[in-house]
């Protein structure tokens, strides 16, 4: 499970996160959504342990990551915005890099790495160093990269952005048999198409807190909405319905 208690931060002397709370379960895929600049990516990098809270704890499997930094580390995969690949490297030798850098050695690293070369469809691209890739290519890398090891939690950052219909579907598929596999799966998105398709739970970010949570159907339900979309419309911008940006509704 990983677990967001109470997180506040701020960036220079603006509130990004404000008394931030929630909670992704084990064996569901749990959608963050949010207006540009809500603090999904802020959010998603707290709980990576890659950014600190200035208030408020995180914990992925009962551990919090700036206590447990190498113990959180193994049992969660990221796939962020932002991480480079090793552009001098082949995908075989940055995927092994990895997988050695969690622990992995042996016939276990090797397995793993098959593994993933076949889930993910790498074949092509094995051998290939990765300077140039294109987007969607450097995307399963960066998937590969975060599941190589196992991890019982994955989190994602918008990661269909820039794949194309069938890398968009193995995506989709892949994190679909990992939940059917018990993990632990949060991701944010703006496609509501996708998050209808891959979603247990939705929580929906507003002025640095969650404003609605739920199934699909219970957001749709709580808001007297239609559809998703109109939900998290409603839900996320609420506050403006008798304002200006009225024709949003
Ligand atoms: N390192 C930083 N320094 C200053 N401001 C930052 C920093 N990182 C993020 N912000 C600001 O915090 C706010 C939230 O950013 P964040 O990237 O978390 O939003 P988001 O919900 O992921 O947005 P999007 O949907 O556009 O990706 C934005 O206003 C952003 O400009």
């Amino acid at each position: 499970m990983i677990r967001v208690d109470s997180v506040y931060k701020k960036f220079a002397a603006k509130p990004i996160l404000r008394n931030l709370s929630f909670s992704a379960a084990d064996g569901q895929v749990t959608a963050l959504l949010g207006a540009n600049g809500a603090g999904k990516t802020t959010c998603l990098r707290i709980i990576a342990g890659l950014l600190k809270a200035d208030r408020g704890k995180v914990f992925v499997g009962g551990l919090e990551p700036s206590q447990h930094p190498k113990d959180v580390r193994r049992q969660l995969g990221i796939v962020g915005d932002r991480e480079g690949l090793y552009e001098r490297l082949t995908v075989a030798e940055y995927l092994s890099f990895f997988a050695s850098a969690q622990g992995l050695a042996g016939t276990e690293l090797e397995e793993a790495l098959l593994a993933v070369k076949g889930e993910l469809e790498l074949s092509d691209l094995w051998n290939r160093r990765t300077k140039g890739f294109s987007q969607g290519e450097r995307m399963k890398v960066s998937l590969a990269r975060a599941l190589v090891h196992r991890p019982a939690h994955l989190i994602l950052d918008e990661p269909t952005r820039g794949l194309d219909v069938l890398a968009a579907r193995l995506l989709r598929k892949t994190l679909l048999r990992l939940r059917s596999e018990g993990s632990t799966i949060l991701f944010s998105s703006h496609i509501m198409a996708e998050v209808l398709e891959l979603s247990d739970s939705v929580l929906v970010m507003a002025d640095g807190a969650i404003v609605g949570s739920g199934t699909p159907d219970e957001l749709m339900a709580q808001t007297g909405c239609g559809n998703l979309e109109d939900s998290f419309v409603r839900l996320a911008y609420g506050d403006l319905r008798e304002g200006s940006r009225h024709e949003y509704f």
